[in-house]
């Protein structure tokens, strides 16, 4: 048996922040951001946590699926925002939806994380699971150093995912998981410094990213292994993580594909990290430009921290 995405949602917090918004307290402009990343607004959660906007997300799943929570065999978020280290969003999501069979966990992967989540649910249905949840959450909001606007300006906060369930047709066809730790201080974010009797350290400055690094490792890494990937293989849709408009001109340029195939909504929700192909997913199911019914080829690629990137081949 293999895993069938049977159903697809988002959840984002109410609390819209437009550029100009942002221009008002920080050194930006809405021309600056919207001609350098194709941003024009993020959410931003204010008293919701990662689970909270998990478990909107897992809530809705239920409901369009019409199927009861004990149901569920696993529920596998990726986040590299958590409210905790324990309890797990997963776990937190698994007790506030009442889904008292599944085992449950989160999976750190950064901008990769959904890929390497979905990857993961596929690998558990294969060897005998039913049926499990596979969302994308983040709150980055609380981990961003908002007095640099060289990454503040960038994220949103969001969460979005599908429901997996065993059919006897492949649909989720091709994985390819990759990580590069070399480069692991391309995105730091989130250190916990330790402050005991035994060992103090300072507290860090909040998200960095090497930009540069990020942006020749898209275009240069993932491009490369992409075209591996894919072969000759004709693809219908790219659905790439969501981090900037130009990058992915770049590399769709690099592919010889036609900018098409490369959807993009990042202009509505900045970069929102493990949700973004989740959320861009839901939004093109929904608007009819993915029918689920067999025909098209959907290639899922995410990127970044870690590093850590992969690319999945739906058959949908
Ligand atoms: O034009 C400029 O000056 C700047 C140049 C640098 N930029 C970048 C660079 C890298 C990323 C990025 C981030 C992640 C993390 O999710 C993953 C993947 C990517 Cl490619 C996003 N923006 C912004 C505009």
């Amino acid at each position: 048996q293999y895993g069938k995405i049977t159903a697809t949602a988002r959840y984002l917090p109410k609390n819209i922040v437009t550029n100009d918004e942002l221009a008002q307290w920080m050194d930006t402009s809405d021309e600056w951001i919207q001609s350098r990343t194709g941003i024009k607004q993020r959410h931003i959660a204010e008293e919701e946590n990662t689970s909270d906007l998990c478990t909107e997300v897992a809530r809705k799943l239920l409901a369009k699926a019409q199927i009861d929570a004990a149901s569920l065999d696993f529920i596998i978020v990726a986040t590299m925002s958590p409210d905790y280290s324990s309890p797990s969003v997963a776990c937190q999501v698994q007790g506030r939806i009442g889904a008292n069979q599944a085992m449950a966990f989160d999976l750190a992967a950064a901008c990769a994380g959904f890929v390497y989540a979905l990857a993961t649910g596929e690998n558990f249905i294969r060897t005998g699971l039913k049926r499990g949840l596979v969302i994308g959450g983040e709150k980055t909001s609380k981990l961003i150093n908002w007095e640099d606007r060289s990454t503040a300006v960038l994220f949103g906060d969001g969460a979005a995912g599908v429901l997996l369930e065993a059919d006897n047709k492949p649909s989720i066809t091709r994985q390819m998981l990759r990580a590069d730790g070399e480069r692991s201080n391309s995105l730091v974010a989130g250190f916990r410094p330790t402050k005991t009797k035994f060992h103090q350290e300072d507290d860090q400055a909040g998200l960095t990213m090497d930009g540069r690094g990020i942006w020749n490792f898209a275009l240069n890494d993932v491009v490369k292994d992409l075209q591996a990937f894919v072969k000759e293989e004709p693809i219908d849709l790219y659905l790439f993580h969501q981090a900037n408009r130009r990058i992915i001109e770049k590399m769709a340029k690099k592919l010889k594909e036609p900018i098409e195939k490369f959807p993009m909504n990042l202009a509505n929700y900045g970069n929102t990290s493990a949700a973004s192909i989740p959320i861009l997913l839901d939004e093109l199911i929904e608007a009819g430009s993915i029918h689920l019914n067999g025909t098209q080829k959907v290639v899922l690629t995410g990127y970044g921290g870690g590093l850590a990137w992969g690319n999945l081949l739906l058959e949908l």
